[in-house]
């Protein structure tokens, strides 16, 4: 391809909507265009990043058994009311009527869809393992879409879902897709780990999300220096420590404490650690007001409360709501006393011995408050966040915390779906059984993206060599010199037929902005014809990712390359 004939319009300057590197660089490097908030063009260069990461998703979906199908976008409402989920999706789940009135959306995800297609289809033991997988737009109206092609609007998806007669070959399905994830991740050339994760509203036992490591990921994630442990934070679990048996209780004591509002000045005025005061937070859930219980030094993990209090929303509740659930204003809630409302304490507020709380009145806390004796808690769970310097459950390690973008999410699923939808098989013995599924997600957009916040430097992109638009860039340095115009384009035809995919930078622009383009673009290797190539016969070949030049003979060019690009 000749740049001058295609569509890869670069811009200088930084968009000014775009808040992360990718957004900003698939833009500028003229990969993307907006049609609309969260909604954008995939242009040429972009197309040709897509089709090799689906062509690796494709490999590996397929060495593990995966049958590619193609399922629709719009999906009608009655498999989704069948589901139950219908009214459980709010304002995110795209909805639209056709001609004659009658509901439809677009696909978010299409666990109902091919659930409902291997009800109709799969009746005997027989015919499984089964894993179907399609790559698709996926639809999802996220209140805020931002950071282009990492939250989305419309986004491509491979989703692959497996059926199986039982928990057992579950399993083995599940490892199948992680060693898939392992590979297609590896062969994109990006440094991603495996972390536990939690399941939301999907529901399902076990879950992993796979984490491309960059400091703009919005995933936090806990991992061990010295073990293979590591964890979504929203996940992350640590046995509770044991119950300070050795200090003797004493008498509950309320104190005036004008002002002291924080765990922390709560401590300090008590001349305590902030480990000794009793966090009380009040949430806000879609069914009522709780009082969420950790120790001071910690922090309420929400995601686990919402679990633990199977709601489907959880969120700080508003000051009015505190001082009506606790007659008191924000940073005087305590468990002692709180009765209009349940009380979820995490198991380390159990382990107190004298501590201090809140004492639901304007300006006032307890002093020696002991669990059980002073307050029971409705709810003792695990419901605080871990914290990195905290010790490996697995193996004593540190745990270190890391930023990361996830893209891609496996779900053990067990039998949500063909419960509730019926998809059942007869086993060998002729008894009607519930399918057993898994279902298995990659961004393929955002992977995109994200291997661009994970590779990219002050002048672009920095493609790895197996997903970049092209491997190499054909620049001649003055585009009205004959002979160098002729012997680029020699040596760019010579490198196609030798398998090394190169665009020629065929433009009437001085070198300088041929040379920004290509750092911009990201082409893994520059290959430069200048006046040497002709005097001495010499062309120079510049890596993206090292800046390491060299001076190679025009005869060698294209083996040379190839030796190269192996080594990339
Ligand atoms: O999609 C999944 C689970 C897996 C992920 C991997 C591939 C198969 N599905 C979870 N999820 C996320 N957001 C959603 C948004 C809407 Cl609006 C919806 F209606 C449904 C879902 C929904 O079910
Ligand atoms: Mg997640
Ligand atoms: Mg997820």
């Amino acid at each position: 391809m000749r740049t001058t004939q295609m569509l890869m319009p670069t811009l200088r300057e930084v968009p000014a909507e775009a808040e992360v590197v990718s957004h900003q660089l698939l833009l500028r490097a003229g990969f993307i265009r907006k049609l609309a908030s969260g909604v954008y063009t995939y242009l040429p260069l972009a197309m040709r990043v897509l089709q090799k990461i689906e062509r690796i998703v494709r490999e590996e979906m397929n060495r593990q058994g995966g049958q590619e199908l193609l399922m629709p976008i719009i999906q009608p409402a009655e498999i989704w009311l069948e589901s139950g989920r219908w009214h459980v999706y709010g304002p995110e789940l795209f909805r639209l009527k056709d001609r004659h009135d009658r509901d439809f959306c677009l696909g978010p995800t299409h666990e109902e869809v091919i659930t409902l297609l291997v009800r109709g289809e799969v009746r005997s033991y027989k015919q499984m393992p089964l894993l179907l997988y399609h790559i698709t737009n996926k639809y999802r109206d996220e209140r805020r879409p931002r950071f282009g092609l990492m939250r989305g609007r419309e986004f491509i998806m491979k989703d692959l879902y497996s059926f199986d007669r039982n928990e057992e070959e579950l399993d083995v399905s599940y490892q199948k897709m992680h060693e898939a994830y392992t590979n297609v991740f590896t062969r994109c050339g990006l440094k991603f780990r495996p972390v536990e994760a939690d399941s939301g509203a999907i529901g399902g036992s076990s879950t992993h999300e796979f984490m491309v490591l960059a400091d703009s990921g919005e995933a936090a994630i806990l991992y061990c220096s010295h073990c293979d442990y590591a964890a979504n934070i929203e996940k992350a679990s640590l046995p509770a420590a044991g119950l300070d048996a050795a200090v003797p209780p004493l008498e509950l004591e309320q104190v005036s404490t004008p002002g002291q509002k924080s765990a922390a000045e709560v401590a300090q005025f008590f001349g305590l650690e902030t480990s000794q005061v009793i966090k009380t937070m009040i949430y806000r859930t879609d069914k009522e007001l709780v009082a969420a219980l950790v120790r001071g030094d910690r922090d309420v993990n929400e995601i686990k409360l919402l679990n633990v209090l199977g709601a489907l929303t959880v969120e700080l509740a508003s000051e009015t709501e505190v001082q009506q659930a606790t007659g008191a204003p924000t940073g005087y809630a305590g468990p002692v006393g709180l009765k209009k409302i349940r009380m979820v304490a995490d198991h380390e507020v159990m382990a107190l011995v004298n501590a201090v709380a809140g004492a639901n009145q304007g300006d006032a806390h307890y002093k020696n408050v002991n669990p059980d004796r002073d307050f029971k808690p409705d709810l003792v769970a695990d419901i605080r966040m871990v914290q990195a310097g905290e010790s490996c459950a697995n193996c004593g390690g540190t745990l270190e915390e890391a930023r990361g973008i996830e893209v891609g999410q496996i779900f053990k699923l067990g039998t949500k779906y063909s419960k509730t939808l019926g998809a059942t098989y007869l086993d060998e013995n002729g008894k009607e059984q519930p399918i057993v599924m898994g279902c298995y997600g990659i961004g393929v957009s955002r992977t995109m993206a994200a291997a661009i916040e994970q590779n990219h430097d002050a002048d672009g992109i920095i493609w790895p060599a197996s997903i970049a638009p092209y491997h190499a860039v054909v620049i001649p340095v003055s585009a009205k010199d004959q002979g160098q115009m002729e012997l680029a384009g020699d040596l760019y035809d010579q490198l196609n037929r030798l398998g090394v995919e190169t665009i020629l930078d065929d433009r009437a622009e001085r070198p300088g902005v041929k040379f920004k383009d290509a750092d911009l673009i990201g082409y893994p290797l520059r290959i430069v014809v200048g006046a040497k190539a002709l005097s001495e016969g010499v062309v120079e070949v510049r890596q993206r990712r090292s800046g390491q030049v060299d001076l190679l003979p025009v005869d060698q060019l294209a083996e040379k390359v190839k030796e190269i690009l192996t080594s990339l």
